[in-house]
């Protein structure tokens, strides 16, 4: 029987997912990735996921703000890094790139206007429903992967860098965020496990065929530089590949524009 987790910074109550994983429910937090780092702190061992109705100080990649209002999902799985994960960590973010684009289609969002973004966007009609934050703990000699995700069911920000979308304005209704965070961890369970037995192949074949700008002239803005060139595909480990005439680059972070 799986062990209910330690609950060491909170006392809040503690669901199971359809897939059993456990689920501690928040009404608000300043960041369920916080809380992550706190519930290993704090002497969390087991995986499980941290929800909050609403997020106060949410964040994402490099270090940029994440708006979350109540209706949205904002959550954190905290799990060991483990199998195939401990070599591949990255592979997490494809792996559930896929599971989103598979709850939002349960949503009934169409499938035609879901499209994947490198590394770990996933866009409706163009504007950015969701984002992915990665992030490696060690604790006590043991590593640990938080995998944050939030995603615009009810409401989306509007913000002056990129185009936004939500669930609701794509299909006239937002779904229950918990509802959503049950389907999505079923789906991000069976990528989990299709790595597990297979490797990273068949998510990056999965991940290409649902991919925005593949073939094509993209843009990558990198930290201190921009590049222009064709998006050839995703290595071994998920890099972008990028051709500028002769010259391949493999590219581990940046913003991509099609
Ligand atoms: O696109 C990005 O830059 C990633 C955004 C990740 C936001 C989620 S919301 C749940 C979790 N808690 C956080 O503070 N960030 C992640």
């Amino acid at each position: 029987m799986r062990k209910q987790p330690q609950q060491p910074c909170s006392r809040a109550p503690v669901k199971a997912l359809s897939s059993g994983l456990p689920l501690q429910v928040h009404d608000s937090l300043d960041s369920t990735s916080l809380e992550a780092l706190r519930y290993l702190d704090g002497g969390g061992r087991d995986p499980v996921w941290i929800f909050a109705r609403l997020q106060t100080a949410g964040y994402g990649r490099r270090g940029r703000s994440w708006q979350q209002q109540t209706g949205n999902l904002a959550a954190t799985l905290v799990m060991p890094l483990s199998g195939n994960l401990a070599s591949q960590p990255a592979a997490a973010g494809f792996a559930l790139s896929l599971a989103l684009a598979a709850a939002l289609e349960q949503s009934g969002v169409k499938p035609r206007d879901i499209q994947l973004k490198w590394p770990n966007d996933v866009l409706i009609d163009g504007g950015k429903v969701s984002g992915i934050l990665l992030e490696r703990h060690m604790v006590g000699g043991e590593t640990f992967l938080a995998v944050g995700v939030g995603v615009n069911l009810a409401y989306k920000p509007d913000l002056p860098d990129y185009p936004t979308a939500s669930v609701n304005e794509a299909t006239g209704s937002a779904p229950d965020p918990e509802a959503f965070l049950d389907s999505l961890d079923e789906a991000f369970q069976h990528w989990l496990a299709l790595l597990e037995r297979q490797g990273f192949a068949p998510l990056r074949d999965a991940w290409l065929e649902r991919a925005g700008g593949v073939g094509r002239q993209i843009t990558v803005r990198l930290p201190n530089e921009t590049l222009h060139g064709v998006f050839e595909g995703l290595d071994e480990t998920g890099a972008l590949i990028l051709r500028q005439g002769e010259v391949i680059s493999r590219i581990n972070t940046g913003d991509v524009f099609f």
